[in-house]
């Protein structure tokens, strides 16, 4: 069983059905409306050669604006010792994310949430995460599945529900608002990421999409 710490227990409410983190906002329409959704996790790329960079300036004027959410820094590249750097510029940082495997070691004492977003490109890569799903469970890393694949076959769909039952799991692929319930069900994963910013990811076209899959998460109060 996992902790989801009572943080999220006792102060969110449960808005949404599942955990959701969006990835890569950069304006303040867009994260206004997904705090007002209820997401869990609200994540920045702060790496200045991202499309959907965002500056400790732009950071402080969106946040401001925001509450009940917390925040995730974004890198693809960076060394570990670049990004504790980076993060003194951006107060109120809840969690890290990586997508080189190698920096997580460096980044475990930070006191900081850590996400590993993984690209998947076949069966063998969930694969293999399994086989390394007990070092991610003790060390307390989120594993985010990220890919350009749109439609999940049922192999994936198994693997994921393995790697699901041993760690704690983001989909963020594969999410369609007609097979959502269905998927999650499927997959038992902790929760969903999608992506603001201007990239849209695979299946999702625009915002108008990212919004229907929001309200069909929602709960009634
Ligand atoms: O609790 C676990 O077993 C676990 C397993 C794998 C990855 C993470 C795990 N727990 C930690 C978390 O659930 C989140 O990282 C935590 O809720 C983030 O909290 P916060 O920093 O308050 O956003």
């Amino acid at each position: 069983m996992y902790l989801r710490t009572d943080k999220f227990k006792h102060t969110r409410k449960m808005a949404l059905k599942t955990f959701v983190k969006i990835s890569q906002v950069n304006n303040l329409t867009d994260a206004r409306y997904c705090a007002g959704m209820y997401v869990n996790w609200m994540g920045f790329s702060l790496e200045e050669n991202n499309a959907n960079y965002l500056s400790p300036e732009k950071y402080k004027e969106i946040t401001d604006w925001l509450s009940g959410v917390s925040y995730v820094a974004e890198f693809e590249h960076s060394h570990p010792e670049n990004i504790l750097k980076t993060l003194q510029a951006y107060e109120g940082i809840d969690a890290i994310e990586v997508s080189q495997e190698v920096h997580i070691p460096m980044l475990l004492n930070t006191g900081k949430a850590l996400i590993f977003k993984v690209s998947i490109q076949s069966a063998e890569d969930i694969r293999e995460l399994i086989a390394k799903a007990p070092g991610f469970k003790e060390n307390q890393v989120t594993v985010l599945l990220d890919s350009s694949i749109e439609k999940l076959s049922e192999e994936m769909i198994s693997l994921i529900a393995d790697l699901s039952e041993q760690t704690q799991v983001l989909l963020g692929f594969g999410l369609d608002a007609s097979t959502l319930e269905t998927t999650l069900d499927q997959t038992g994963v902790y929760g969903i990421s999608l992506k603001g910013g201007t990239e849209i990811s695979p299946g999702l076209k625009d915002f108008d999409e990212l919004a229907e899959i929001l309200e069909l998460l929602e709960v009634e109060d």
